[in-house]
């Protein structure tokens, strides 16, 4: 387990121009200056968020499970009030959630109660409806007899 060193958010904003550009993700702190020009969603995507917390940014892009391994690579410190016990932990919190929330909602359509309900609503009156007429073509046969 790694021991990383506290920063506030105010020590993280001194590191915000393109040669000394540190970044905040989940509550890690990270020196993103060497990576500039590698990020393949271009420098200035990190330089806009350059000694800020891109948590929300770095999210709604929907980085793939590799990018986020990236991460651990550029970290350099903890933002106060986080604790990161693992690695291992950090990394599940961004990606998992939203892909559960889609598997709920496929559940529910998937429910075949509404449609067996619909049959029986269909076929019901015809049943009825059905039975009735062939009372009244037997009844009125034999009145004429
Ligand atoms: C140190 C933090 C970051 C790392 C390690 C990182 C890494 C990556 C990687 C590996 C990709 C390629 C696609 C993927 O694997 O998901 C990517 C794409 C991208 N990133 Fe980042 N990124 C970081 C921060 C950010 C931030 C703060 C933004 C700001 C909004 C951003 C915006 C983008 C965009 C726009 C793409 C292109 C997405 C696409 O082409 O569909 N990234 N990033």
């Amino acid at each position: 387990m790694a021991e990383y060193k506290v920063f506030t958010l105010s020590q993280v904003a001194q590191h915000k121009s393109k040669k000394d550009c540190w970044i905040v993700i989940d509550g890690r702190v990270l020196n993103v200056t060497k990576f500039q020009e590698e990020h393949p969603g271009g420098e200035e995507a990190l330089i806009e968020w350059a000694g800020k917390d891109a948590t929300q940014a770095f999210k709604d892009i929907g980085h793939s499970k590799s990018a986020q391994k990236w991460l651990l690579k550029y970290q350099v410190g903890v933002l106060q009030g986080y604790t990161t016990k693992n690695d291992a932990d950090v990394q599940v919190a961004s990606i998992e959630e939203p892909k559960k929330n889609e598997m709920s909602a496929f559940v529910i359509k998937d429910d075949h109660t509404p449609k067996y309900a619909a049959l029986v609503e269909f076929f019901l009156p015809l049943l009825v409806g059905g039975s009735y007429l062939a009372y009244r073509c037997l009844t009125a046969d034999s009145s004429m007899v």
